[in-house]
């Protein structure tokens, strides 16, 4: 089969955490950006969108839709879903806590400005006091460098994305954390994802609100 390739707008969305687990895995695969609402139009009528939605994936003869379906398959296809039942699932249930933190800070740029600061103040707190500290947690209860199974798995993955997020976000909700900031620095070290972080690769920068509001308006979503 040929290299995945993935279907959606050049932006982070819901797509980064797609790129990512592939970049880590070490798989290569192809973008095709949606740039105009007839590309996203084109997708549906040719009937390649199961739910008139994008992400969507071709990979080994499929076109995946859902964010999570993606995940699952690539994380299962590259071995980077644990070793048996418990261990996948510990993995989804700190990826969902990860995606929740992650859906917490990405929206933040698009919620309305007389809710901005309420709804800053309140992911500034579940970082600080609810994600961050479980996390520092399991790595302090088992002194191991992945958060499962003492190898890598797709939720290390996650959490990395995650926590370049929050520095971005307030670098300063990192300092309580020792072992989660060695966390990022030994992921962040990895051949693959190493790569992945130098400029030039298929990782995505932030978009600022009016970039974000340009190109919903654009796409009518
Ligand atoms: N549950 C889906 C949601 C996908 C979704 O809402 N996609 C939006 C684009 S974005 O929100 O991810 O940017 C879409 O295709 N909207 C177009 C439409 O709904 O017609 C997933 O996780 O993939």
């Amino acid at each position: 089969a040929g290299k995945p390739v993935l279907h959606y707008f050049n932006a982070r969305g819901r797509m980064e955490c797609i790129r990512w687990l592939l970049a880590a895995a070490g798989v290569e695969f192809e973008e095709k950006f949606i740039q105009s609402p007839e590309d996203l139009e084109k997708l549906k009528k040719d009937g390649n969108l199961m739910f008139d939605q994008v992400p969507m994936v071709e990979i080994d003869g499929m076109k995946l839709a859902q964010t999570r379906a993606i995940l699952n398959y690539i994380a299962t296809k590259y071995d980077l879903y644990g070793k048996d039942m418990k261990e996948r699932a510990l993995i989804d249930m700190y990826s969902e806590g990860i995606l929740d933190l992650t859906e917490m800070i990405g929206q933040l740029v698009l919620c309305p400005p007389d809710q901005r600061e309420a709804k800053t103040a309140l992911a500034k707190d579940r970082t600080k006091n609810r994600y961050l500290p479980a996390f520092e947690k399991v790595l302090k209860s088992h002194g191991q460098d992945y958060l499962v199974g003492n190898r890598l798995t797709r939720v290390d993955i996650h959490l990395l994305e995650v926590l370049l997020y929050v520095e971005e976000f307030d670098a300063s909700l990192l300092t309580p954390f020792p072992l989660l900031k060695a966390f990022k620095s030994r992921i962040s070290s990895l051949p693959n994802v190493k790569k992945f972080l130098q400029p030039g690769s298929q990782r995505k920068p932030p978009m600022d609100a009016k970039q974000i509001q340009e190109a919903r308006k654009a796409f009518k979503i």
